[in-house]
């Protein structure tokens, strides 16, 4: 019997009351969410799902959706041409900063951030923007399991007031990492932000990841197997905006976060994991998603090098967490 069910119904209890962070507000369409929303799913590379809270309200996907558009650019294009153009390197700053850009590189330092993540865009092919939307949509299905759409009001809203990232793929343009079709491009771009997603599809798209591209309950490939490992490395070192390296120390789980609320965190060959809580510290992440994830990780072992003799069996939690957890859930 796994104890996992009982141990997120508590994290959820624990931390339902905590209610530091704001919501994002330079999306003006995102300050429309509810600040208590809060939900983790988990689901397990053999599709068995677990979860609690507000696991099906819908939000947008935003910056998460970089780890996916990304698998699919190194399937269209390949690995050695996309490393050409967009580095792997954490950057340390803010996701949607132009400094790096202009001053050092020339080319985006990773896909996780904004410059990156345009870049990537620009590279997905296509005979035109419908066929270039209709294929990034069909990737998404193939995550998540079902139909998906993109959120018209929260997409409009980004195109309108996305100066920052129009001046990135200015850049972008002038160093010759992206063709001329800016207009075309950003708008692929914020399409792919504004689909929409609950806290279970977020959880079966990295457990699709987990499965090695394989969506546990249709079984069809979402990406190539061979890129996986690219996109998980990336996640791992620069998926968390400018906490990726304390991420890194303290979780130990490749991640990505988006500033609706949303982290999802995939454990090779075991599990998705997604939770969902749209107050967001100065960084961008989730306030209540990154302790839930720090416990979860403290509980399970499931920081990457904790050593394979420590680690305890998957979804089950020791003696002590145990009568903890009963205590507060009125069952001790
Ligand atoms: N669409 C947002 C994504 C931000 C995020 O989630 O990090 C932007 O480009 O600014």
């Amino acid at each position: 019997m796994s104890d996992l069910p009982e141990f997120i119904k508590y994290l959820y209890e624990k931390y339902r009351v905590l209610d530091d962070g704001s919501l994002a507000s330079y999306i003006p369409e995102l300050t429309k969410a509810n600040p208590d929303w809060f939900a983790i799913s988990i689901v397990t590379k053999e599709g068995e799902v677990f979860q609690v809270g507000d696991s099906q309200e819908h939000f947008t996907i935003q910056s998460m959706s970089k780890v996916f558009v990304y698998g699919m650019a190194l399937e269209d294009q390949n690995r050695e041409i996309l490393l050409e153009k967009i580095g792997v390197e954490p950057t340390g700053d803010p996701f949607n900063s132009v400094i790096r850009l202009d001053e050092n590189s020339k080319r985006p330092d990773n896909p996780m951030v904004n410059a990156g993540a345009i870049a990537t865009a620009g590279l997905i092919k296509g005979v035109n923007a419908t066929d270039k939307l209709n294929r990034l949509l069909a990737m998404f299905r193939r995550y998540i399991g079902h139909d998906v759409f993109i959120d018209a009001p929260v997409f409009m809203s980004e195109r309108a007031t996305g100066h920052r990232n129009r001046a990135l793929a200015n850049l972008l343009l002038n160093f010759g990492i992206i063709d001329n079709n800016i207009e075309e491009i950003l708008d692929l771009y914020f399409q792919q932000c504004a689909l929409v997603v609950n806290c279970q599809d977020l959880a079966m798209m990295a457990a699709t990841l987990a499965n090695r591209g394989v969506n546990p309950i249709t079984n069809k490939q979402a990406v190539k197997p061979c890129y996986v490992r690219d996109i998980l490395s990336v996640m791992h070192t620069c998926g968390m905006y400018n906490y990726a390296g304390e991420w890194a120390y303290r979780v130990g789980i490749p991640a990505k976060s988006g500033v609706s609320g949303g982290i999802i965190g995939v454990i090779p060959d075991k599990a998705g994991i997604a939770v969902f809580s749209p107050l967001i510290d100065s960084k961008g992440n989730s306030v209540r998603g990154i302790k839930v994830f720090e416990d979860l990780s403290d509980e399970f072992d499931l920081h990457l090098f904790d050593s394979p003799l420590e680690k305890c069996s998957f979804l089950e939690i020791s003696k002590n967490k145990k009568d903890v957890v009963s205590q507060v859930m009125g069952n001790g």
